[in-house]
């Protein structure tokens, strides 16, 4: 199977990281050769490390020489399956999609690994409805193990067949879920990050407190703070919006700290600086 990854961020290197981890021959494509670079690079890490806990069944060349790097989006055209990993922002992402219905082969599938974004807005874009769904992976993508699957409107069950298949030969477990604004994971998910962000505006606690509480106190494998600071604020804030307009209630409204510190740049971990510094 050639397996194709749009956008070489956190996410969709870690995606193609488990593809090619898989033996699918997989393409990763990214606007710029500083951010395959830079994609590249933790996946390299990514794979030693594994390959040194002997959590791979082939070594870490093999695993690399399946991948292909390319700006340019005509490698697609012979994809099996496209998934798109790239800024959470709806029109971005239509774009891209209204793009790749011309590119990719008509029997390829197109999937987005979208946090929130509705799945049938996108399918709609791409002028192939059927042969569309959301391929929600989690982050870190090569620790996790759900794939959060959600169809459509118009997705076939071939293809929801086909990506759940995909999905279970990645090693991963594949949940269905409808098109909701969030689907399942980040509707409940983001709330509670955000929550606890409100917590930090309202000095309710320090960070290092909040995480604290909610990782001993819950068993917790990172504090919300933490977690949010390792998804990105820009991506949290994203989806924040998304429920909030989608959901059209006010209990979704994310949080004036959370705007003000990704209009300031602060973005977490990706930017050195979010709750905490890198
Ligand atoms: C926003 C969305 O749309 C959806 C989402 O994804 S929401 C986010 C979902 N993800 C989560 O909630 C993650 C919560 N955190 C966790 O589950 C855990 O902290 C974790 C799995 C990330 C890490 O596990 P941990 O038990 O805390 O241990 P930690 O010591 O940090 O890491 C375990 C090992 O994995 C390694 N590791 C971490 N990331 C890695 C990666 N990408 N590849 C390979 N190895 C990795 C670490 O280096 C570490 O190795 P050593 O044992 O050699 O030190
Ligand atoms: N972060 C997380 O924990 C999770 C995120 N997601 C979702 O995955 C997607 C990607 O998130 P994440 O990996 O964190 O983001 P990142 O910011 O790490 O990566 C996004 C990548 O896509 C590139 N990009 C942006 N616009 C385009 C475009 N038009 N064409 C091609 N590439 C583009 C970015 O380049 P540049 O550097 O220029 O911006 C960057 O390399 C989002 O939809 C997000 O909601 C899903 C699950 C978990």
């Amino acid at each position: 199977m050639k397996f194709g990854v749009i956008g070489a961020g956190q996410m969709g290197g870690g995606i193609a990281q488990v593809a090619a981890q898989s033996g699918f021959t997989v393409v990763v494509q990214d606007m710029k050769q500083e951010f395959l670079d830079r994609g590249r690079a933790v996946i390299e890490k990514s794979v030693a490390k594994l390959h040194e806990k002997g959590r791979l069944t082939d070594t870490p060349d093999v695993i690399l020489g399946r991948m292909q790097f390319t700006t340019d989006l005509n490698a697609f055209a012979d994809c099996d399956l496209v998934v798109e990993a790239i800024v959470e922002n709806e029109g971005v992402k239509a774009d891209l999609f209204r793009q790749l219905g011309q590119i990719v082969k008509p029997e390829g599938i197109l999937a987005s690994n979208t946090s929130s974004i509705p799945i049938t807005a996108l399918a709609s874009a791409s002028g192939r409805p059927e042969r569309f769904i959301g391929m929600h992976f989690m982050n870190p993508v090569p620790l996790m193990q759900l794939v959060e699957v959600i169809r459509g409107y118009s997705t076939s069950d071939e293809t929801a067949q086909f990506v759940t298949q995909t999905a279970e030969r990645m090693g991963k477990t594949p949940l269905a879920c409808n098109d909701f604004p969030g689907f399942v994971s980040n509707r409940i998910l983001m709330p509670m990050l955000n929550e606890a962000i409100q917590c930090v505006m309202e000095g309710v606690a320090e960070p290092g407190a909040i995480d604290g509480i909610m990782k001993l106190g819950m068993n917790h494998p990172m504090g919300p703070l933490t977690l949010a600071d390792f998804i990105g604020l820009d991506t949290c804030l994203a989806i924040m919006e998304v429920l909030h307009e989608g959901l059209g209630d006010d209990k979704y409204r994310p949080s004036p700290l959370l705007r003000k510190m990704v209009q300031a740049g602060l973005l977490g971990r990706k930017s050195g600086q979010g709750f905490y510094t890198y």
